[in-house]
């Protein structure tokens, strides 16, 4: 697994120039950064074993969870990214460190019939930095409807976001400080349902 991380960071360091795969600041500290914020997704969720990771970018956290995961009987992680040097990235990374890891090279909001149409189910569904809890919720509401749990690096707006997202939607969820950056957590989001009063004026929201 450590041989996994090092040919990792060496491959995102190799990269970086051409595909600028992180923000160049954050580089000199991609240990701490990225691979080690990137593994809290998982340790939030041991159990699960097959997972989702939206806007995976440079594969933090979905590479994290697959190189992980990579000796456990049916770890699977599927990473989508729509942007086409990224998912090229994530592809080869997968493939020469022999990971259990696909890529989807697509949109979320074009994804989710296919892969309802072909029987995709998911254990939990990871993202960091993508979008707000509310858009999140919507993206992974497919999977989380159907049982997934969201597991979601969230920074320090998060109370102002869990708000504007309990207008909409009914979840349970647990916050964990994040153990590299205080202000940050890693949210874990369960049960999750629209709800039948979302989008309509408050008035009749009451009724
Ligand atoms: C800010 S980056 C974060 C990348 C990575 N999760 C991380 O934390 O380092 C967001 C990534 O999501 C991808 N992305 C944004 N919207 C997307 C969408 N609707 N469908 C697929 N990928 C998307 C972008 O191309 C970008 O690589």
């Amino acid at each position: 697994m450590e041989a996994r991380f090092v040919a990792y960071v060496e491959l995102v360091r190799k990269w970086q120039p051409v595909k600028n795969l992180v923000a160049p600041s954050t580089l000199p500290d991609i240990w701490r950064r990225h691979v080690a914020d990137g593994a809290q997704a998982f340790a939030a969720l041991p159990a699960a074993k097959r997972w989702l990771d939206l806007g995976s970018g440079a594969g933090f956290p979905g590479l994290v969870t697959a190189i992980l995961l990579a000796d456990a009987e049916g770890g699977s992680v599927t990473l989508v990214e729509s942007n086409g040097r990224k998912a090229a990235f994530l592809q080869s990374v997968a493939r020469e460190l022999k990971l259990p890891a696909r890529v989807v090279s697509e949109r979320i909001e074009s994804i989710p019939e296919r892969f309802k149409e072909t029987g995709d189910r998911f254990d939990a569904v990871s993202a960091r930095a993508l979008a707000s809890l509310d858009r999140l919720l919507a993206y992974a509401e497919p999977w989380l409807t159907a049982g997934a749990t969201g597991v979601f690096h969230k920074g320090q707006d998060f109370a102002a976001e869990r708000r504007q997202a309990a207008l909409s939607w009914g979840f349970d969820l647990i916050e964990r400080q994040s153990r590299i950056e205080p202000d940050s957590r890693i949210v874990l989001v369960d049960h999750v349902r629209r709800l039948p009063t979302a989008g309509l004026p408050e008035q009749d929201a009451r009724r």
